[in-house]
């Protein structure tokens, strides 16, 4: 069996994986998704000069407080006014709305005095114009956002300035979760057998690869049985682009998960990474479908989904496998690590980041507070509260 390979090599073969292609959808259905090609606006935004407040568009070298200025015209966000203002003058104007031609400064309204077709400011009505320049947020043709970027709802807002009915995204993966193991029964059926467990990791990596854009199209529990397993696993290499198959990546004479694969013409890419936990991951190919094997310890396997399914699901959507490491302090003192690269579980508070107690990878209450993963290198030795450390969210 081939030695364990370094996190960083483990990382980069991930990014290596071709991404899954591309298609047009409208862009009201594209949540979620990554662009496959630059978005460009298609024209400037906003489109002309703008009023950021209810109030009166004037010139404003020609206004003087406590002067009547006659109303000439009203503009409307949607149906603005087309003329000119000149001096002694002023229009109506509503937020969003156009400036006309000859403004320089909108007064908001509520420090005007309107008297019919009249209107005069009191005097403090300070120095902002008010104004919100054409083009200030894009220009015309301007690249809004790059291929590659994922429509998040924050991000989709900008995608609509853009004005584009549709938009090109990488394709979806499909994706089915195998989980292994004799013990494994379904959560509210494992009281009711003798040495059952409730099978937990497929609830976890199924919301992780969901929120990383992937769509479940199966999820089976298999007992560990070669022959069934390795049936189990061509059909579901049919339905889907990438199998996570978990549990029975270890040593024991009923850990099948890769037997079950090499049946499918299985190609590994790694089978061993110098982590912990998660050492016995595992990744690779079978014909038009990639496979990743996690670890059947619950913590084990929810990390190394982190590390690994979710950039490999952003690979193939036409992402960036990258992690976003922040560099955080530590708000107590964090124990050395052994001789494999130890992702450390820990939790926020306002002091910075808080190693827990128990790091046990096969427990599962750890979980519910470990909202950071600290990357602790070979080695490394007891670091001291407020120490800077590199972390990756949870
Ligand atoms: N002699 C050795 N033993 C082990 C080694 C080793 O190198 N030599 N590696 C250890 C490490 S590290 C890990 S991690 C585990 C992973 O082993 P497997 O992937 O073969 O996992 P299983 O044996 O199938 O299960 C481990 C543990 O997790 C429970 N489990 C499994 N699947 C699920 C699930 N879907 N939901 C909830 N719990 C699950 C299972 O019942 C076991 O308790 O191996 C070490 N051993
Ligand atoms: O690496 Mo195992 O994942 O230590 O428990």
């Amino acid at each position: 069996m081939a030695a364990p390979i370094s996190f960083d090599a483990a990382l980069a073969l991930i990014g290596e994986v071709a991404p899954l292609g591309c298609e047009t959808v409208p862009l009201a259905d594209a949540a979620g998704r990554t662009l496959a090609a630059d978005l460009i606006a298609r024209g400037q935004a906003p489109r002309s000069a703008v009023s950021t407040m209810d109030g009166y568009a004037v010139v404003d070298a020609a206004t003087e407080p406590g002067e009547w200025l006659e109303v000439i015209g009203e503009s409307r966000a949607g149906a603005w006014w087309r003329g000119t203002v000149g001096p002694g003058q002023a229009v109506r104007v509503f937020t969003g709305a156009g400036v006309p031609e000859g403004a320089t400064r909108v007064i908001i309204q509520e420090h005007a005095e309107r008297d019919g077709a009249r209107v005069r400011f009191t005097p403090a009505y300070g120095p902002a114009t008010y104004i919100r320049a054409a083009g200030s947020d894009f220009a015309a043709e301007a690249m809004v956002l790059p291929a590659g970027t994922r429509l998040t709802p924050r991000i989709l807002v900008a995608a609509g300035a853009a004005d584009r009915a549709e938009v090109t995204v990488g394709r979806i993966p499909r994706v089915a979760i195998l989980a292994t193991g004799d013990e494994l029964a379904a959560p509210g059926e494992a009281h009711a057998w003798p040495d059952a467990i409730p099978e937990t990791i497929g609830l976890g990596v199924a919301a992780l690869a969901q929120s990383a854009g992937a769509e479940i199209v199966v999820r089976a529990i298999c007992p560990d049985d070669l022959a069934r397993l390795t049936a189990l696993a061509g059909e579901l290499l049919e339905r889907s682009n990438l199998v996570v198959v978990t549990g029975g990546a270890s040593v024991g004479e009923r850990d099948f998960a890769k037997a079950s694969f090499a049946a499918h013409a299985l190609a590994l890419a790694f089978e061993k990474v110098a982590i912990k936990p998660g050492r016995p991951v595992w990744f690779g190919r079978c014909a038009d479908a990639l496979v990743l094997g996690l670890p059947g310890n619950p913590t084990s396997a929810l990390v190394t989904a982190a590390l690994f399914l979710r950039p490999l699901l952003a690979r193939l959507q036409g992402g960036d496998a990258a992690h976003q490491w922040r560099t955080l302090p530590l708000a107590a003192s964090l124990p050395a690590a052994d001789e494999r690269e130890t992702f450390v579980r820990a939790r926020w508070d306002d002091a910075g980041l808080v190693p827990l107690g128990n790091q046990d990878s096969g427990a599962q209450s750890p979980l519910t507070q470990a909202d950071w993963l600290i990357r602790c290198p070979a080695h490394q030795p007891a670091l001291a509260a407020r120490t800077m450390v590199s972390a990756l969210a949870f």
